[in-house]
């Protein structure tokens, strides 16, 4: 089956044509407006040809546990989870409404990140707020990067020819997060509520003392707007920084001797390897760590600075290993964790996601 598959991240928008399980064209570009997104999906139709179904990521799919056929029902619930995802879902909802109004005749699938962790244990998933706020499951943690987890997670399994895996996703890109994965499931993860919570992102705060967060409120440094605005757009590497929050852009500052730069990246560190270290509590053993997104396939010398850190935890990284390209082990054959760097393929889940649900729902 041929698929075409839009992913709308929070720094680029990813489109690859994707037949029988293969990516056969792909393209990256970076953010943009949804408008100009769909004339440049137009115009990848053109060049690649006619696919028979459209895939969009969506981040946000509420309790869903799998993909949904597009209809204008579905947008509109999908719409309303706008302010739970803004850097991601509106782009999500605009660009599928304007693919389906221009290719009316193909079936759109929104594929969820939130679906891989539905099964999260409570323990887990569960705010430690009043029971009349949870009753209805609704104010919990969902957890994103899902398509990555669930492909990194079947990646891992593959290399080391083995079932039954207990093993890390960090996903490091704009979005940053750490899954922790028993057999495929996942059973913890940083981003919770929001894609807000969890490890420092490109512009994203990650997780900030709530308590804090009512001290500006309280005093009028912040309103519920402008605090939206700051922990989303101007905070992470970004905020502490004055850069663009793109890590290219950072290590060149840190290189030059900027101060703040040195600063940002070692929180930046200092909270993902927090995250990591708490991950590993919701497994029995640690049998591999899984580096995916775009930093990891095009920073490795920061993942080595990260690793490095570890040590306590069993993880180090083989820097001949390391300077290599595309999937491969990281980690020294004797290390007793096994690293590897994947490069992120949501494009193949959302084709897969979208080939079962419409091979299931297709007439006979
Ligand atoms: N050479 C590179 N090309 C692309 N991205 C890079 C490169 N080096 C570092 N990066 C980092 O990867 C991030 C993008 O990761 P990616 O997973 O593609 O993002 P998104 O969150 O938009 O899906 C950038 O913000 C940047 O920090
Ligand atoms: C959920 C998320 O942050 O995704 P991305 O890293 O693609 O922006
Ligand atoms: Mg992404």
């Amino acid at each position: 089956m041929r698929i075409l598959t839009l992913n709308p991240g929070s720094s680029s928008m990813k489109v690859s044509l994707v037949e029988d399980g293969e990516s056969v064209h792909a393209e990256t570009w970076a953010a943009a407006e949804a408008v100009s997104d769909e004339r440049a999906v137009r115009e990848a139709i053109e060049r690649w040809g006619r696919p028979q179904a459209i895939a969009v990521r969506f981040v946000h799919g509420g309790s869903r546990p799998g993909p949904a056929l597009v209809d204008s029902e579905l947008l509109r619930q999908l719409e309303r989870l706008g302010t739970l995802a803004p850097l991601h879902q509106p782009l999500s909802v605009d660009i599928a409404r304007l693919v389906r109004a221009a290719l009316p005749d193909l079936p759109v699938v929104a594929c969820f990140d939130t679906a891989f962790h539905s099964g999260l244990p409570e323990a887990a998933s569960r705010y430690a707020l009043p029971r009349a706020w949870t009753a209805q499951n609704r104010l919990r943690r969902y957890g994103f990067h899902g398509l990555s987890c669930q492909y990194s997670a079947r990646r891992c399994a593959e290399l080391l020819a083995a079932s039954d895996v207990q093993m890390l996703c960090c996903h490091l890109g704009a979005g940053v997060s750490v899954t922790a994965i028993r057999n495929g499931r996942s059973v913890d993860t940083s981003m919770g509520f929001t894609p807000l919570e969890g490890a420092v992102m490109a512009t994203r705060s990650g997780s900030v003392d709530p308590g804090l967060l009512l001290h500006v409120l309280t005093t009028g440094e912040a309103d519920v707007d402008s605090l939206a605005d700051t922990l989303y757009h101007r905070s992470g590497l970004a905020g502490m920084t004055g850069t663009s929050g793109d890590l290219r852009e950072v290590l060149a500052v840190r290189a030059a001797g900027e101060d703040s730069a040195e600063t940002a990246v070692a929180v930046y560190l200092h909270r993902l390897r927090r995250e990591i270290g708490a991950a590993v509590t919701s497994l029995d053993r640690l049998d591999a760590v899984v580096f995916t997104g775009g930093v990891s396939e095009h920073q490795p010398g920061l993942v080595g600075e990260l690793v490095d850190g570890l040590g306590v935890l069993g993880l180090r990284t083989d820097p001949a290993r390391l300077a290599g390209s595309g999937d491969r082990v990281i980690s020294p054959p004797e290390a007793p964790v096994t690293l590897f760097a994947v490069t992120a393929r949501e494009d193949l889940e959302l084709a897969r996601e979208a080939a079962a649900l419409l091979g299931a729902t297709a007439p006979a």
